[in-house]
Parts: C-alpha cells; structure tokens; sequence
C-alpha cells in the first residue's frame, strides 16, 4: 500500500485513534503519525507503547505541518479543540473527525477551520465496548463501514483522498448527508444502546433476582447487552446530547412497539407475536445474506441460503 499522507495528527488517543494508528502502519499510509491527548496519563501510556512515532504535549504543536488531522475525542469535544488548533493549521491540510453524530459537529467544528483548509467529516462503523490507548487493533476496521459526510462546499480530492485512507485502513467507504447519517445511526447504533443501558439498569434494580443470578444465568442476549452497556459513559452521554431529535424520534417508534408488543402477551395474541417475530427473523436473515453480520457463523449462512 502506499503512503496517502505525508504527516498524520491524531487528536485524542483512546479506541479509536490507538486503531487508526495500527492500521496506518500495518499498511503503511502514513510517513509520520503525531499524537496529543488531553491527559498526562495517556499521553505517558502512548509513549510507552510506542503508539506514534511523537506524543506532543498541546495540540497545537501536533497539528503543526500535519497533511491531515483528526479529531477522535467524543463529540461534545471536537468545537473546544477545533478552535484550540484552527489558526496553526497548515493551509491546505485536511481536517477530519470519527465522531458517532454529524451534524452538530459539523456546525462546532466548521467555524473554526480556515479558509484553504479542507473538513471532510467521517466516521467508522466499528468499535468495542473498551476504551483508551492501549484498547486498539488494527484489524478494528478491517471489512466495516467508514461513512464520509463531505459539507457544502468540499473538495473532491480532498474528499477522496480521506476515502483512500480509509479503504487503506480496510473498510468500505460510503457517503452521506450529515441529518440522514444521524437518523441512521438513531435506528443501528444510539437507540439500540440506549436500550441495553436501560435493560442492564433494569436487571440492577430488580431485588427479587440478585446480582449474582444475573452473572451466573446470563444467557447469550443478556451477555450482549451488558457487552454494550460497559462502553464508555462520556462517548455515550455525548452522544445522546448531540443526536437528541433522531434518537427522540426512534425511540418514540421504539415504545409505541413495545406497547403494542406488551399488550399482546397480556391478552395472549399469539398471532400477533409470531408475525412480529417472522418479520423481524427476516431482517436478521437479510443482513446475513448481504453479508453483512461477518462476526455470524457459517451456519447461520447456509442455513438462510438453504431456505
Ligand atoms: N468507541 C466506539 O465504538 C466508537 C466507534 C466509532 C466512532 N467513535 C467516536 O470516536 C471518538 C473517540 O471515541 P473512542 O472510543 O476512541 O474514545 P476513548 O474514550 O477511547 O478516547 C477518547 C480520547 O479523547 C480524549 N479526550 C477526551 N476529552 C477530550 C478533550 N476535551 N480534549 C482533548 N482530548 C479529549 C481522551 O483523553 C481520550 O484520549 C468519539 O467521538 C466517538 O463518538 C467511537
Ligand atoms: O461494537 C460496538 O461495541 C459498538 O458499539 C460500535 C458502534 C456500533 O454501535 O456499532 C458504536 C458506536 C459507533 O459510533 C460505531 C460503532
């Protein structure tokens, strides 16, 4: 693979920054990579493990020269550290971003990137229940989607020079408009979030069925949820914050369903369950055959192609 930038800043080295570095260099797409985390202690941790080849300790100083920057803190961050490195950008450089929400970055970030610098807004599909430097691998990315949401105005090379990377890096590239990306990831990734926080809570709350049953007989969906509900807490609140009318809007839908699901099982329509389970058996089915589920197992394919 060849190199597509010349000098790499990453800004916040947690998951998803410690990924892209591994990435980028099990491909070589980049002839420097420059890092900066708010904290003392993962800055430390990042010089420790060798993470980039220059830890800086402002992040002024590491976007100094940088063919691209990116913004990989949690989304309520990005505007505060925008407006700290806008005026040291080197003019023609591209700035980016792996945030979860769009626009409201967009609308933090813009302001404060200068005239002759690019902004191509994107953001991986893929990410673990971990978080901080040393959470990374570079096969994070490998076969998932990076969504790029180019803003009015944007460059086409610039816009496909970030795709490059991230093909490099190993995904799929896909384009979208900032509000259609948000109501999306409302539907695929925020609400369904939302969910397994509460059910883990809700597990947590209920005094007749201890703690420790809920460890010991956690079955496989249960297991998932609390999977997801370990992830980090200010990535997440960020998130909801910032992503609030879709995630209202779906989570609306979702209580409506939920309802009328309630009140089949109080009024034992059988019938209605098991349209409602057909159906949605064949969303999961779909999914695998567009091979899109790649953690599924091989029988779960054959098993769908079979039919
Ligand atoms: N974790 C995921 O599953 C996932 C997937 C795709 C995209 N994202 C997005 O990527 C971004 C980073 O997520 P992550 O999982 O790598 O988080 P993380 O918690 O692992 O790392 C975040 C990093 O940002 C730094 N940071 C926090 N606040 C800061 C501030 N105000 N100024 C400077 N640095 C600050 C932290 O010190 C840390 O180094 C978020 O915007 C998130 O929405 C996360
Ligand atoms: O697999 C996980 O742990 C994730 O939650 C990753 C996940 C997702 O919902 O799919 C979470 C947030 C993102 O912005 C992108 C990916």
């Amino acid at each position: 693979m060849t190199q597509v930038y010349g000098r790499v800043a990453l800004i916040g080295l947690g998951l998803i920054a410690s990924s892209m570095c591994h990435a980028m260099r099990r491909a070589g797409l980049a002839g420097e990579i420059v890092g900066y985390a708010r904290s003392e202690e993962t800055r430390d941790i990042a010089r420790e493990i060798k993470l980039c080849d220059r830890v800086c300790d402002s992040a002024a100083e590491a976007v100094e020269g940088a063919d691209l920057v990116v913004l990989c803190v949690p989304v309520g961050a990005m505007g505060a550290v925008a407006a700290e490195i806008g005026p040291v950008l080197k003019p023609g450089a591209t700035v980016s971003d792996v945030g979860s929400v769009k626009r409201t970055v967009i609308d933090a970030v813009a302001p404060h990137i200068p005239a002759g610098v690019h902004f191509i807004p994107a953001h991986p599909l893929a990410g673990t229940e971990h978080s901080g430097p040393r959470s990374g691998f570079a096969e994070l990315f490998d076969n998932r989607f990076c969504i790029i949401v180019p803003v009015e105005g944007s460059d086409r090379a610039a816009v496909d020079r970030v795709a490059d990377l991230w093909r490099g890096i190993g995904s799929n590239v896909d384009e979208m408009d900032p509000d259609h990306h948000d109501l999306v990831l409302a539907v695929t990734s925020h609400t369904p979030h939302l969910i397994a926080y509460t059910m883990v809570g809700v597990a947590d709350d209920l005094s007749r069925v201890t703690d420790s049953e809920v460890i010991k007989y956690s079955a496989a969906g249960f297991r998932d949820f609390t999977r997801i509900a370990a992830s980090d807490p200010t990535m997440w609140r960020d998130v909801f914050l910032n992503n609030k009318e879709a995630t209202l809007e779906i989570l609306g839908r979702f209580t409506e369903e939920l309802f009328a699901l309630q009140r089949a099982i109080r009024q034992g329509d059988g019938d209605h369950l098991f349209d409602y389970f057909t159906h949605t058996r064949a969303i999961r089915r779909s999914i695998i055959e567009a091979g899109q589920d790649t953690d599924a197992p091989d029988f779960g394919r054959s098993a769908v192609k079979s039919k």
